[in-house]
Parts: structure tokens; sequence; C-alpha cells
């Protein structure tokens, strides 16, 4: 499991470690990483680093030191550096560094022929937003240079991935420390690249981290336990409550997601129109048509935990049946249809204690928090800070959606998915998501878990199904990819 810390966490790391060691040491460590990396993708460009030519771009903090120390590592390689000054004073160490390695220092020009550029502009210490200078340096990088941000792409945010105006693309970020949340959510992390974290001794200082991130490694053990001697009811048993006459597929779809995903039993409880559906193409879920008034949903029989939302209309038989789900005292997703009836109801949350999943996007997002026009924007670019005020504010576990999908809990933890996937933005894969969250509440799963590992296999099902050229797929194609999406459980080993 990858964990970030916030900056202020990072710096008081740094400080606790550099008063233990000579002066200099840390920013050492950082260079001779960024060094070797660069080093690394220059062999693989120009098949060496003789004679390659590197440009630096140097802001006036420490980051700019990192990036001269470095590229004095790589003139001493043979590499032609170039650095190019853009605040109002230069790391003087760094800058002696390079002069002595035989770099140089130039101007915006001198990047017109680099292979490579180390952007040392601003790290974790930079205000929102580039310099004129510096955005102007940015436009005479060529665009087939390879870049390397240093410890964070400059322009972006590190505690929430928000960028304001001009930030620099990294095909690589160096990391030193510790993993900085803006690299790890969007758009920060569409920005950053591929990264590289560099262990520069900070661990035995950083506190438990509130923002995680699951790895493949990670899920054997986070998956629902299948005992050899289990049952079906053992097993678990989701209620689904979905689809109205004018949605029928998201009933089929969410049933789909939960039956794939592995569980005892699904109880659909519905209309007519999206029972048949269901029926028709699951005979395996057990399928109870209500009546018009929607009275009692519990009369379906006992279940471990409910979705409730995917295509219902938030009309009074909507808001029955979310109100109906909510009053029962097992774990709840709430998804879609299920998410406007909350908008306009909030008080149907009041006086629950078994956990809830709330699954919105950014609009829905926007509705249930009630925000003015515009705040669907707002919370796209501020999702990491969105989805904790959620999760604080509706005391449930909230599934932000979109690019960088972000669950938090009402204790504070984020979990940021990494499996996502544009090709999942297609209508009725949301629906899906629900159903898998679902099967794994009712699996046992923590609410936390559930969705951040629902979130997971989504993802990764969507990239099985998809292939690496990201071929298109439709919401049902997640289904036959689940599975293969599920890795071995520890349990089930003894087969
Ligand atoms: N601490 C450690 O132990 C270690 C730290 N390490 C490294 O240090 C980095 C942090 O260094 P830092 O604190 O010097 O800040 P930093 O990111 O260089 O930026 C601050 C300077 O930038 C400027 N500036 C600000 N905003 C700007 C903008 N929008 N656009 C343009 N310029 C802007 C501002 O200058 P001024 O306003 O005076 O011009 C300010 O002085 C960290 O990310 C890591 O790389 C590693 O060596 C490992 C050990
Ligand atoms: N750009 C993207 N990158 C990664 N995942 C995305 C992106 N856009 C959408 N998704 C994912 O696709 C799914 C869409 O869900 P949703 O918006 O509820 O659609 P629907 O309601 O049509 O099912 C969510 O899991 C969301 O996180
Ligand atoms: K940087």
């Amino acid at each position: 499991m990858r964990h970030a810390h916030p900056v202020a966490v990072v710096r008081a790391a740094e400080a606790a470690v550099m008063a233990r060691l000579p002066a200099g040491t840390l920013m050492q460590r950082a260079a001779a990483a960024l060094a070797a990396v660069a080093g690394r993708l220059l062999r693989r460009r120009v098949g060496r680093v003789y004679g390659a030519r590197v440009g630096i771009l140097v802001g006036s903090g420490d980051n700019g030191g990192d990036a001269l120390f470095a590229g004095a590592r790589l003139a001493r390689a043979g590499a032609r550096v170039v650095a190019v000054p853009l605040g109002a004073r230069v790391h003087a160490g760094g800058r002696d560094a390079l002069t002595d390695a035989g770099g140089s220092f130039g101007s915006a020009a001198d990047l017109a022929d680099v292979d490579l550029v180390l952007d040392g502009i601003v790290g974790i210490g930079g205000r929102p937003g580039l310099r004129p200078e510096a955005v102007a340096a940015l436009r005479r990088v060529p665009a087939d240079a390879t870049v390397v941000a240093v410890d964070v792409p400059s322009g972006v945010d590190p505690d929430t991935g928000e960028v304001c105006g001009t930030a620099v693309r990294a095909d690589v970020t160096v990391t030193f420390g510790a993993f900085k949340p803006g690299l790890l959510i969007d758009p920060g992390a569409e920005h950053a690249g591929r990264i590289e974290y560099v262990d520069i001794g900070l661990g035995p200082f950083l506190p438990t981290p509130w923002l995680t991130v699951l790895d493949d490694e990670d899920l054997p053990a986070r998956l629902p336990r299948l005992a050899r001697t289990a049952d079906k009811y053992q097993r678990g048993v989701l209620g689904v409550v979905a689809g109205s006459p004018r949605y029928t597929g998201a009933a089929v779809l969410t049933v789909g997601g939960a039956l794939r995903t592995g569980i005892g039993m699904v109880r659909f409880v519905g209309a007519a129109e999206p029972a048949d559906r269901v029926r028709a193409r699951w005979p395996e879920a057990v399928v109870t048509v209500l009546p018009d008034d929607a009275r009692d949903v519990a009369a379906a029989g006992r279940v471990q935990a409910w979705v409730v939302g995917p295509g219902l209309e938030p009309d009074d038989v909507g808001h029955a049946l979310v109100a109906q789900v909510l009053a029962m005292p097992v774990p709840v997703v709430v998804d879609a249809g299920g998410l406007a009836v909350l908008a306009a109801d909030r008080s149907l949350l009041d006086g629950r204690r078994a956990p809830t999943v709330l699954t919105p996007h950014a609009g829905e997002l926007a509705r249930l928090l009630r925000m003015p026009p515009g705040g669907r924007r707002d919370i796209e670019e501020h999702r990491l800070a969105f989805a904790r005020r959620a999760a604080d504010e509706f005391g449930a576990t909230v599934l932000l959606k979109g690019t960088t999908t972000c669950v938090a809990s009402p204790s504070g933890l984020v979990r940021v998915n990494p499996t996502g996937t544009p090709v999942l933005a297609t209508a009725g894969s949301g629906d899906v998501l629900s159903g898998v969250i679902g099967a794994l509440l009712a699996g046992g799963l923590s609410a936390f878990d559930a969705a951040s590992v629902g979130a997971y296999l989504h993802g990764l099902a969507a990239q099985l199904v998809s292939g690496p050229a990201g071929r298109p797929i439709s919401a049902t194609d997640l289904w036959a990819a689940l599975p293969d999406a599920i890795p071995g459980r520890p349990d089930s080993r003894e087969w």
C-alpha cells in the first residue's frame, strides 16, 4: 500500500531528520536519486549520458538546489548541462557544484535542443500559479524532450493536486521522502506522469497516513473470506432496489455487478418492468415485484447489505424506497436516483447507525451539498477536499467518482483509486460499480474497504477488457471481466 503525506507533515519529518544529520545530507540523497533516474532515461532515449543535452529549470529555493546538484552529477558523467535561472536567487551550493562539474548557466533560448529537462522551478515550497518567466521558459522546452519533475511538477499544488494556470507536464516525477497527495489526484496526477519514489530516510518520523492507495498485493487479504464450508447465506445476501418503469437497464447492470463480484445471493426488489428484465438476464437473482405504492421492501427477505438508487426516479415512490432501505440496520450503498432523493431530504440519514456508502459523481455531490451553480466544476478541481467534507457532513463513506476516484471515510481517512481509466466514462458503468460495492459489503467488508476495493476491482476489470490500447467498452463488458480482476483469496488455497 502506498501512502501520501501533506506538505506540513513532510516538512516536520524533514526537520526532525535534518537535526540528526550533517547539513545538506538530504539534498544530496535527493540529488543522487534524481540524477540516477535522469541518467536511466537518457540512456533509454539517446543510448548514453555522455554528450546528452540536459536543461535545468531553476527556481530560487531548494527544489532548484536539488536540480542543480543532480545536474552536476550528470555533467560529471559527460552530459552537456545548461541551467536556466528563473527566480531572484539561485541555490549557491548547487550553482557552484554545477559550474565546477562543467555545466553552464544560460537563458530559455538554450533549451531549444535539449534531450531532457529537470523541472526544479518549485517543489513543496511553491505558491499556486507559476510566474510569467517560468511559463515563458516552459514554452521553450521542445515538445519531444523528456521532462523530469523534481519532487512535484511545478505549478501543481502538492497537497491537493490542484493546478492554477500553467503547470509542468512531466513524463516522470521523482519525489522525495513521501508521496504528496497532489501527485495522486487529478489534475496533479496527470501532470506528474510516472512517479519514482525516493526514500531519503523520513519514514520513522512520518505519522500514520490518512491518505493511502491500494496495490494489487493489498487485495487478497481485503476480500471477503470464502470459507470451505460456506453456504450462500454465510457468504452474504445483497438486496438491490433499483430501476423504474423508465430506467430498466440500471437494475440489470447493478445486479450483474454484484453477481460477478461473488456473492451468496442477490435479492432484487423493484417495479414490474425492471423486475422482468432482471429475471430474463439473471435467472439466479431472487426477484420481488413491488406494488405501485412501493410498500414493504423488507418483506423481500433478510439481506446483509442493500444497494438503493440506480435507475430510481426521485419521486414519491423513489423517496419511499430510499427511506425504507435507510431505516434498516444494515450497510447501504446509495447511488444515482437514491442520491437525488437524499439531496432533497437529508433527514433520511438521521439516526442511521449502520454504515452508509454514498457514490456520487461531481454533479450529484454538488446537489447533495446544495452548492450554487458551478459547484460541479469546483468539486472536480478540489476532489480531495470535497470528498472529505461530504464524508464528514453526512457521516458516511463517500466515493467521489470521476477521474481519480476518491473514497473518504467519516473518520477522515482517504483512499485514492489507482486503477481508474477513462474508458469507464460510459453510461451504466456506475451502476455496475454500485453492485460490486454492495456485494463486498454483503460479504462483510467495512464500508471504507468495500468502496475502495470495489473501485479498484471495477477499474481493473475495465483495464482488462479494454486492453493496453484502451479499446472502447460498454458497461455490460465489465461483467465478464470482473471475475478475472478478483485475485485469489487467502482461504481458497486448499481448492
Ligand atoms: N527540506 C528538506 O530537507 C529537503 C527539501 N528538498 C527539496 O526542497 C524543496 C523545497 O524547497 P523550498 O522550501 O526551498 O521551496 P521550493 O519548492 O524550492 O520553492 C520555494 C521558492 O520558490 C519560489 N516560488 C514560490 N512560488 C513560486 C511560483 N508560484 N512560481 C515561481 N517561483 C515560486 C520562491 O522564491 P521567491 O518568491 O523568493 O522568488 C521560493 O523561495 C522540496 O520540494 C525538495 O525538492 C530535498 O532536497 C530534500 C530535503
Ligand atoms: N475520466 C475518468 N477516468 C476514470 N474513471 C472515470 C472517468 N470518468 C468516469 N469514470 C468512472 O466511470 C464510472 C461512471 O459512473 P457514473 O457517472 O455513475 O455513470 P452511470 O450513472 O452512467 O453509470 C464511475 O466509476 C467513474 O469513476
Ligand atoms: K518541481
